[in-house]
């Protein structure tokens, strides 16, 4: 199986860096003129990866989204998934999952095996319980050709209470997310499959982000991160980066047309970002 970093960058390349955030906010379904219940989340889904999915390299649906609706809307997320691939879309699902190592595994059955219902290109996971919990799922990307983006920047304000804390051995918390990144992607070309999470609307960190993996920055759009924040963050890793709009791009809905037309003229806002 061509590993998921490999997979991301031919996607990147043929597609631009924008990675579509698909999801569905009750206020977002009432803009479209939907109820908030299972039929209308099944719709503004469909909407989106048809507006969306044959046109950017990647896809976040956010998990919570369709879990608020119980087993219905977990059935509607593995349609989304699989009409989002279907388009030629990476589907990157936001789940943030992390747990002791044996639960761990069944996390990664459930999201990177392709055998599941729910099997996705790649998962957000949360190393706050030590990152070598997470070395199941990391196993297991590996062997189905899938990728791991883990939290290390996130772009909410209360992230740097725990992301800028010192450990034991004086590297910060998010430092050493990215030391276990570097270590996992040394030898990959043209890019690693293991992937952090860093917000486009940090600060100043002093953080090396270069770890030859991909990047996802949410707080793209709504949350006020800029291409100027992603040139100023980033710098010269900036190919690697995968800005993430939802509600920014969402709000052109509910016409696929118009969503498709957002989400090409963010592309070539973000066309400058590698050079
Ligand atoms: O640090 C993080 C990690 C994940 N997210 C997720 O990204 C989207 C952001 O949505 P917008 O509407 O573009 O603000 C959402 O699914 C978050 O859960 C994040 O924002 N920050």
């Amino acid at each position: 199986m061509t590993p998921f970093g490999t997979r991301l960058h031919e996607a990147v390349a043929a597609r631009g860096p924008l990675c579509a955030g698909i999801d569905p906010h009750a206020a977002l379904l009432r803009e479209w003129g939907l109820d908030d219940d299972v039929a209308g989340l099944e719709r503004f889904a469909m909407t989106a990866a048809e507006g969306l999915a044959p046109h950017v390299s990647v896809v976040k649906p956010q998990s919570a989204f369709y879990e608020r609706f119980g087993s219905r809307g977990i059935a509607v997320l593995e349609r989304l998934i699989a009409a989002c691939r279907d388009a030629g879309a990476l589907v990157l699902l936001d789940v943030k999952r992390g747990d002791i190592g044996s639960t761990s595994q069944a996390y990664a059955d459930a999201y990177l095996d392709p055998a599941s219902p729910l099997a996705s290109d790649a998962i957000t996971a949360s190393p706050y319980l030590g990152f070598g919990s997470l070395d199941p799922m990391i196993d297991t990307a590996r062997k189905h050709g899938a990728g791991v983006f883990v939290l290390a920047l996130t772009s909410n304000k209360e992230g740097p209470e725990v992301q800028h804390a010192t450990t034991a051995s004086g590297t910060t918390v998010a430092g050493t997310v990215l030391d276990h990144l570097r270590r996992l992607n040394a030898d990959a070309s043209p890019l690693g499959s293991f992937g952090a999470v860093i917000g486009a609307t940090i600060g100043e960190t002093g953080e090396d982000l270069a770890f030859n993996g991909p990047v996802l920055a949410p707080g793209y759009g709504a949350q006020g991160g800029t291409v100027a924040d992603l040139k100023r963050i980033f710098g010269a890793s900036a190919g690697a980066v995968l800005p993430s709009s939802s509600r920014e791009l969402l709000r052109h809905g509910p016409d696929a047309g118009a969503l498709r037309d957002a989400a090409l003229r963010t592309n070539d806002e973000l066309a400058g970002l590698a050079g």
